[in-house]
């Protein structure tokens, strides 16, 4: 038999004042930490994403349901956002303007307790992070279905800064706009990227439109809402921050379409076990040069996630390799491996070991 609800509510409220107090115990805690790292001389920075994947790990490993692993996880980055900003909230620029998957990916790493700030360019981001006007940056590295975003991997070639974090996450485009006959839509603003995946439903469902590729798809969302008869493609924050009514769901190519977004920063990150290291190798025109700076990561049994070359801009035919590792550069393999491979080629950096993208 079930119990009446006002019975269920009055049990629901007691739960809540205990969870109320709960979160207040926990953030004193927090605070307490913070003291802790003062008292060891550490004035500028509280936050240790190490020490978050751990939490978020262990309670997603807890969980025995009926909530789902991802549920708990995102309830716990949320507390321990607000715990963090108890004592300063983090500045963390990214490739704004407001409603763009970057800010996404920004609340999703860092939790909503943030000062997020959107600059218009990725250079820009890497700049307000040089200078110290932000301590992070979110900005989009590559996507499952158009491969990777050269922009952002060749600004480290000329910045200082390093990467602490990764984030990934599932791109849902939307048709929207004031014009819900499709028919009459005759121009469709979004970025290159999100126009590319979906060129196959925008061929099908919108053959005579122009595409017009802008700066952002929250700026394309912005200029929906003043052409007429036209319609941006964009995530769903955007439609609601514009004004837009969302005419068509999920119009992207491939169903798992992902994009994977880095955190860049000054921070060096402790190992969690489950991280991953980024590299960037300079090889030189040497023969066999780039099988020697990889071959003792296989003889370690490293496996290497991800390789991409681009050009160093140091002379035609001249390649960087932006490589992804997994493990930390402080984990006994990875860092024989890179003495190894630091002996062999001309230059190798390590951009940064963070721990791994959770779901
Ligand atoms: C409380 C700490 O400091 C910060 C807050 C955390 C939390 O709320 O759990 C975790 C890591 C840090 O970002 C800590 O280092 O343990």
């Amino acid at each position: 038999m079930t119990q009446p609800l006002s019975e269920i509510r009055k049990q629901i409220d007691a739960l809540d004042a205990e969870i109320l107090e709960l979160f207040n115990r926990r953030a004193r805690l927090a605070q307490e930490v913070a003291e802790a790292k003062l008292a060891a001389g550490e004035t500028d920075n509280f936050y240790r994403p190490e020490r978050e994947a751990q939490v978020l790990q262990r309670v997603r490993d807890l969980n025995q349901g009926p909530l789902d692993d991802d549920s708990v996880a995102r309830l716990f980055r949320e507390l321990m956002s607000a715990c963090l900003a108890l004592e300063k909230p983090l500045t963390v620029a990214f490739l704004g303007p407001a409603g763009t998957f970057s800010q996404q990916a920004a609340y999703k790493h860092f939790g909503h307790a943030v000062q997020a700030v959107p600059l218009p360019a990725i250079d820009e981001i890497f700049r307000a992070v040089e200078s110290g006007d932000c301590q992070f940056g979110v900005v989009p590295v590559e996507n499952s279905t158009e491969g990777v975003i050269t922009h952002t991997l060749d600004s480290f070639l000329n910045s200082s800064l390093g990467i602490c974090g990764e984030v990934s996450l599932r791109i849902h485009h939307n048709l929207m706009g004031k014009q819900a006959d499709l028919a009459a839509i005759r121009k469709v603003f979004s970025h290159q990227q999100s126009l590319a995946q979906c060129r196959r439903w925008l061929d099908r469902y919108l053959p005579g439109a122009e595409r017009v590729a802008v700066s952002s798809n929250a700026e394309a969302a912005r200029l929906a809402a003043e052409t007429p008869d036209s319609a941006a493609v964009a995530g769903e924050t955007a439609a609601d921050i514009y004004g837009l009514a969302v005419l068509q769901r999920n119009i992207e190519d491939e169903a798992d379409n992902t994009t994977r977004f880095l955190v860049i920063g000054r921070l060096a990150v402790g190992p969690t076990g489950r991280d991953k290291t980024s590299l960037l190798i300079s090889t030189g025109n040497q023969p066999g040069a780039l099988h020697r700076a990889l071959a003792p990561f296989a003889q370690h049994g490293i496996s290497m996630s991800k390789i991409e070359s681009r050009p160093s801009r140091r002379g035609a035919w001249d390649y960087v390799f932006f490589i992804d590792v997994e493990g930390h550069r402080d984990d006994a393999g990875v860092a024989e491996a890179l003495r190894v491979a630091q002996a062999e080629v001309s230059f190798v950096k390590v951009l940064g070991s963070y721990p791994r993208a959770q779901a």
